[in-house]
C-alpha cells in the first residue's frame, strides 16, 4: 500500500484544483505584458534594444508586484495540497520506467504505444500543466509548419505534379538521425564547453541522451514505416523560414494578440520552478545542476515536458498522410534545435558561442532560480527581479535595476566585453567535512544575521534550526550563490519550494549547530 501510495503521489481530487489553478495563473498573466511596456507583448521593444548603445526604461512597478503575489499564491496552495510529497528520486524513477515502457510499446506496436504515455500523469500528476504550458509556448511555430507543409503539399496536388523522391523512417533513418544528433552534441562540446571532465561529461552524456532524446525514439518508434515527399520537406522548410524571415510570422501572432515566444518562455519557465510542478516535470532537466548540449532537447524541455510534443508530431502524420511530415524535421525546428545545443553548454571564453549567451542560461542552471528569461528575454528578469545576483546582462547587453516609487528603472547599455560570471567548479562531497556534531546553541537573530560571509561564516535558519553551511555552500548542489544570498537569513521558504530530497535533508542534519532563540528545531 505505501508502495503504492509512493507511485500514485496524489488524488484526483487534489490534482484537479491545481492543473485548474496553474494554468489559470499561466493565462491571467501571459496576455497583459502590454502593462509593462506597448511593445513588449510584440517582441518589438527586445529589437530596439538591440539596436542601442544606451537606453533608461522605466517601467511600472505594479504589473510585477501582482504577476510576483499571484506566483506566491499559487506556491502557497501547492504547498498546503502537496504535504506528504514522495521524493523527487521515486518520481524520476517512475518516470523513467514510463519511459522505458513507451519506447518500447511504439516500437512493438506503432502509434498504439502512445497510449502508454498518459501513465505519467499518475507518476507525477503535475507534469500535466508542466507539459501543456510547455506546448503552449511553441505551439505557433508547430501550426506555422502544418499550415506551411499544408500549402506546399496542396500546391503539389493542385498543379497535377507526381510525388518526388520519398523519405521513409525505417531503421537506417533513425540511427542516421540520432547518430548525426548526438556528433553534434559532441562537436558543440568539444568546440564550445568548458571542461567537465571526463566522468562527468559521461553522466551528462547518458544522463542528458536518456531524458530528452528518447523522445525520438517515441516519435520515430509510432511512425515506423511512414513515408514522406522529400520535396515536401525541402519546400516546407523553405516557406516557414520565407514566412517568419519576413516577419509574417510575427505579424500573425502580433494580428492574434498572441505574445512573441520570450514572454510565453519566461512565463511558461517561471511555472516550471514553481514547487512540485517543478519536481514532476521541469526537475528532470535540472537534475545535474549544471548543462551541456545533451541534456538540450528541441527547445531544452526534459522527458516529463514532452508529452503534447509528441503528440504534435504523430498525430497530424496519422491523420493526413500525404500532407504533413513530423515537426522536428522542419529546417526552422532543426536549427533552433542546432542552437539550442550551445545555449545550454557552459561556453569558455573565446568561444564562438561565448559572447552570445554570455552563459545567461548555463546560469540557470546552477542558480536554478534566477535567469529564468531566454536569451531574447534579459530584460524581463531584471524587471521581475529574477536575475543572479551577479547576473549583469547577455547578448552584449549590461542592465541595472533599480526601484523609484512605483516605477522600476533598467539602465541598458552596450556591454565592453563579455558579461559571464565565473561559477564555482562542480560539486566535490569529499571536499566538505564540516560535520558537527554538538547541535546546542541558541541563535539570536542578530547572531544568526552577523554569519552572511566566508569571513564571517555562513549559517542559514531553517525551520527553527541554524545550519553552518560555512564550507558546505562551496559545494552545494544547487549552487554556493544561492546560499551566500540568503547568508544570515531564514531561508526555509526557499528550501522547502526547491523540493529538497531525503539525502538533502540528511545532509543537512549533519550542519545543524543549534536552533534560533526562541523557537524549536523541527524536523526538515
Ligand atoms: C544545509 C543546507 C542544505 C543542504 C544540505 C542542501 C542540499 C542540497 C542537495 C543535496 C541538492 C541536490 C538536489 C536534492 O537532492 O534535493 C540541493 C539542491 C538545491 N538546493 Fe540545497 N541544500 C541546503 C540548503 C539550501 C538553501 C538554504 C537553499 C536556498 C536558499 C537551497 C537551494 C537549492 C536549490 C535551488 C537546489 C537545486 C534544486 C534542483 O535543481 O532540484 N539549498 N541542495
Amino acid at each position: 500500500m505505501a508502495c503504492l501510495k509512493a507511485l500514485i503521489p496524489m488524488s484526483l481530487q487534489q490534482v484537479l484544483p491545481l492543473w485548474k489553478q496553474i494554468i489559470g495563473l499561466y493565462f491571467s498573466v501571459v496576455f497583459r505584458f502590454s502593462e509593462v511596456h506597448r511593445d513588449l507583448p510584440s517582441g518589438q521593444l527586445m529589437e530596439h534594444l538591440d539596436t542601442v548603445e544606451r537606453e533608461q526604461l522605466r517601467l511600472p512597478k505594479a504589473f510585477a508586484e501582482d504577476f510576483n503575489r499571484r506566483f506566491g499564491e499559487v506556491t502557497k496552495r501547492i504547498l498546503q495540497v502537496c504535504e506528504d510529497e514522495p521524493d523527487f528520486s521515486t518520481i524520476l524513477a517512475s518516470s523513467f520506467v514510463v519511459r522505458a515502457l513507451e519506447c518500447l510499446a511504439c516500437w512493438a506496436c506503432g502509434c498504439w504505444g502512445l497510449l502508454v504515455g498518459p501513465l505519467q500523469f499518475v507518476v507525477a500528476p503535475l507534469s500535466f500543466t508542466g507539459s501543456f504550458i510547455r506546448f503552449l509556448t511553441n505551439v505557433s511555430d508547430c501550426l506555422l509548419h502544418y499550415a506551411c507543409s499544408f500549402v506546399v503539399a496542396l500546391a503539389f496536388v493542385l498543379t497535377g505534379h507526381n510525388r518526388g523522391p520519398m523519405m521513409t523512417i525505417d531503421t537506417r533513418f533513425v540511427v542516421g538521425f540520432l547518430s548525426i544528433d548526438f556528433l553534434l552534441n559532441c562537436l558543440v562540446y568539444v568546440v564550445t564547453s568548458e571542461r567537465f571532465g571526463a566522468q562527468r561529461l559521461l553522466l551528462h552524456a547518458a544522463y542528458g541522451t536518456f531524458n530528452t532524446k528518447t523522445y525520438f525514439f517515441v516519435v520515430l518508434g509510432s511512425l515506423f514505416g511512414y513515408r514522406f515527399d522529400l520535396r515536401v520537406v525541402i519546400l516546407t522548410g523553405l516557406l516557414t523560414l520565407a514566412v517568419k524571415s519576413y516577419g509574417l510570422h510575427k505579424t500573425i501572432l502580433k494580428g492574434c494578440g498572441w505574445p512573441c515566444f520570450p514572454v510565453c518562455f519566461y512565463v511558461e519557465h517561471r511555472i516550471g520552478h514553481l514547487p512540485v510542478v517543478y519536481q514532476h516535470a521541469h526537475k528532470m532537466h535540472h537534475y545535474l545542476h549544471d548543462t551541456t548540449a545533451f541534456d538540450a532537447h528541441i527547445y531544452g524541455s526534459g522527458m516529463n515536458e514532452e508529452f503534447f510534443w509528441i503528440w504534435a508530431e504523430v498525430l497530424p502524420c496519422l491523420l493526413c498522410p500525404s500532407l504533413f511530415f513530423p515537426y522536428f524535421l522542419n529546417f526552422d525546428t532543426l536549427y533552433m534545435s542546432l542552437t539550442n545545443k550551445p545555449a545550454h553548454t557552459r561556453t569558455c571564453e573565446g568561444s564562438c558561442w561565448s559572447m552570445a549567451e554570455d552563459n545567461f542560461h548555463a546560469d540557470h542552471h546552477t542558480l536554478h532560480r534566477a535567469n529564468y528569461g531566454s536569451a531574447l528575454g534579459v530584460l524581463l528578469d531584471f524587471y521581475f527581479g529574477t536575475q543572479g545576483s551577479q547576473t549583469k546582462g547577455a547578448g552584449g547587453l549590461a542592465y541595472q535595476r533599480s526601484e523609484e516609487g512605483d516605477q522600476i528603472v533598467l539602465q541598458v547599455q552596450r556591454a565592453q566585453g563579455p558579461l559571464s560570471v565565473p561559477q564555482n567548479q562542480p560539486p566535490k562531497m569529499e571536499e566538505d567535512l564540516h560535520v558537527i556534531r554538538d547541535a546546542k546553541l541558541v541563535v539570536t537573530e542578530e547572531q544568526l544575521a552577523a554569519h552572511h560571509s566566508d569571513e564571517t561564516g555562513v549559517w542559514i535558519a531553517l525551520k527553527g534550526g541554524v545550519y553552518d553551511v560555512s564550507a558546505f555552500h562551496r559545494i552545494h548542489p544547487g549552487g554556493s550563490q544561492i546560499i551566500l544570498d540568503h547568508a544570515g537569513t531564514d531561508a526555509t521558504d526557499v528550501f522547502t519550494q526547491v523540493g529538497h530530497s531525503q539525502k538533502a535533508k540528511a545532509m543537512a542534519a549533519k550542519r545543524l549547530i543549534g536552533r534560533l532563540k526562541g523557537r524549536r528545531s523541527e524536523r526538515l
